[in-house]
């Protein structure tokens, strides 16, 4: 059976083109530059003292409403032209083995198809560098097309790509459009390019730009930084991969970005504009910058609005992401102020990092301020006034325990935020001395000064009957004497006690056989309540240990339990509550029952 070739019906391919390829129409003016410029590098190939121009001119310039675009390129002969411009998916940018040669933009073989975006009709008169006649092709939307012998010959090699604005796009023809889409992508370009009398380059590449002074180049580095980001940068960071042809810079953003919203990087693949907003060039904890880079080896999509993830884009993320770190490692050595003023704004970003680079760790131990119970200090101050240090996991934890604590003479971290406890836990690692304790609080009671036996004597009475108004929600009372003697009361579950909270839950939720199996382990832990730890310090305290009356010892000491669950923002349970508000009515009605006579 004879084969047969598939048919393409090409309006098919534009539409596939235009609505789900291509973000927008724009992107037709790119498509012809980039022809244009591969043209000539493929011409200077051969020849370096080509010509290098491009030259768009706008409809109006030639009297009528096309527009042109002529290049100095290698140009077509006639049979290329049938061959290269005739076949969707032809392109004369890959090697015999149908890899994309890495000195070209173009690769698929489809970018003129995206003048069909904005034109009914394409026409491409081109002159071959290798001799042959001046050829006109005119394609058209519907699939067909033509080739002829020009009318007049081309004056120079090279060639011109004529488009006619279909009705409905002529929004896309205008002088401003176009030279402000030929400024947007090709500014960078190693070419001439002009729009009608107007240069489009002629700049160099602002990072390789010579300047007179460091500071001037600066200078100038902050104004285009202005110019496209719309913010005064930080600091300036210059980047290279040579493996992947990258060079550029990273702005430090002035103010904090949110770490979760993706920061976008402005990318131009062979000094063609890729696009302005390409994720994924960085690794995520990056996002304190934003980048211009210009890479020769990076490959883009097809739509050419993304890079294309291979090993090489995988190998630049992480060169990148290197050289960010190294920056911030020297800024710690030559300029402190501004690694401060760095870690004000963008702490979570560096955090995230120490938690895995042992150099944002030591970055994060010497620079970093923490909530401590000596107030804000860096890791490294902190252990020298605190070699035996203890940190919390917790927030409220830390707030309840930091003044207690640090009386006790046990520094205090809060390691409650994001990323703390785990880089806390990490930095015996950096040095084995440096090892932070996770504080138990019942470890805490154990430092506190027991009153002296006359007072213990005296107490006993009063213990027995606060025992035993706490019996029932499951806590221990004792007196002890510590500072700050502003603290009434504190509530202190150590560790055990808390397992043994969670056990005693599970064993009520728990079916009969698990409820047996969890009662054996109670008896090793039966010692560990937790404590309500009454300060005979505290002048309130010491007078609420000198009541008789039973009932108004067990008001009191529960008014005392429900103010150290509050303070210590320890969650109540519903009997908790319940004494809570038990106390409190029952105080108040001590409060007023007595009348004014009884009183005196
Ligand atoms: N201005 C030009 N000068 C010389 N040859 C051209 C020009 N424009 C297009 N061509 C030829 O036509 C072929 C197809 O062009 P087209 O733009 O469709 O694809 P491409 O540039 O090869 O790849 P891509 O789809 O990635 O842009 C090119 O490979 C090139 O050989």
């Amino acid at each position: 059976m004879a084969e047969r070739a598939f048919q393409v019906d090409l309006r098919g391919v534009v539409d596939l083109l235009s609505r789900h390829l291509y973000s927008s129409p724009r992107v037709y003016l790119r498509e012809l530059l980039q022809n244009g410029v591969d043209a000539i590098t493929a011409r200077r190939a051969a020849d370096p003292q080509a010509p290098a121009e491009v030259h768009i001119e706008p409809p109006g310039t030639g009297g009528d409403d096309t527009l042109r675009v002529h290049d100095s390129g290698i140009g077509l002969t006639e049979e290329q032209v049938h061959e290269l411009l005739a076949t969707i998916g032809r392109s004369a940018k890959r090697d015999e083995l149908g890899y994309a040669r890495h000195e070209f933009l173009g690769q698929f073989g489809i970018g003129l198809l995206s003048g069909f975006l904005v034109a009914d009709e394409v026409e491409v008169v081109t002159r071959s560098a290798g001799g042959g006649p001046t050829i006109r092709w005119i394609g058209r939307a519907d699939g067909r097309y033509r080739v002829e012998k020009a009318a007049e010959e081309r004056p120079e090699v090279g060639t011109t790509v004529v488009l006619r604005p279909r009705p409905g796009c002529e929004e896309w023809f205008t002088t401003r459009t176009i030279t402000e889409l030929a400024r947007e992508y090709g500014s960078l370009l190693p070419v001439t390019l002009t729009v009608g009398p107007t240069p489009v380059t002629g700049d160099a590449v602002p990072w390789r730009a010579a300047h007179a002074t460091p500071a001037r180049r600066r200078a100038a580095l902050e104004s285009y930084c202005r110019e496209l980001f719309g913010f005064t940068p930080l600091d300036i960071i210059d980047l290279e991969v040579p493996e992947a042809g990258l060079s550029g810079v990273a702005f430090v953003l002035p103010t904090s970005a949110n770490p979760t919203a993706r920061a976008t990087h402005r990318v131009y693949l062979k000094r063609m504009l890729l696009a302005g907003n390409v994720p994924d060039l960085l690794p995520d904890w990056a996002f304190f910058v934003r980048c211009v880079v210009d890479a020769e080896e990076l490959r883009p999509t097809a739509s050419r609005e993304a890079l294309y993830e291979d090993d090489l884009l995988g190998h630049v993320r992480e060169a990148l992401g290197e050289r960010l770190r190294d920056w911030l490692v020297a800024l710690s050595q030559s300029d402190p102020t501004r690694l401060r003023e760095f870690l004000r704004l963008h702490h979570i970003g560096v955090k995230a990092l120490a938690v895995h680079d042992d150099g944002m760790l030591e970055l994060v131990y010497r620079w970093l301020e923490f909530e401590t119970s000596d107030g804000a200090m860096t890791l490294a101050e902190f252990a020298r006034r605190h070699p035996d240090a203890r940190f919390t996991r917790d927030v409220d934890e830390f707030r309840g325990l930091s003044a207690v604590s640090a009386a006790q003479g046990i520094g205090l971290v809060n390691g409650g935020y994001v990323y703390d406890a785990e880089i806390i836990e990490r930095l015996g690692e950096l040095d084995p001395k440096l090892r932070l304790r996770p504080l138990d609080p019942g470890e805490l009671s154990t430092r506190f000064g027991m009153v002296d036996s006359a007072t213990g004597l005296r107490l006993r009475d009063f213990l027995a009957a606060a025992e035993g108004a706490m019996d029932p929600l499951g806590c221990a009372v004792v007196v002890r004497e510590y500072a700050p003697a502003a603290v009434p009361a504190l509530y202190l579950t150590s560790r055990a006690a808390e397992h043994q909270a969670e056990l005693n839950e599970s064993r009520a939720a728990a079916d009969p056989l698990w409820a047996d199996v969890l009662g054996a382990l109670e008896p090793a832990l039966a010692a560990d309540r937790p404590r309500l730890v009454l300060n005979h310090a505290n002048p309130l305290t010491r007078r609420v240990t000198t009541l008789t009356d039973p009932d108004l010892i067990a008001l009191a000491v529960r008014s005392l339990y429900g103010q150290a669950l509050l303070h210590g923002r320890h969650p109540l349970r519903p009997a908790d509550t319940a004494a809570l508000n038990q106390s409190f009515l029952g105080l108040l009605d001590w409060a007023v029952r007595s009348d004014p006579e009884e009183n005196t």
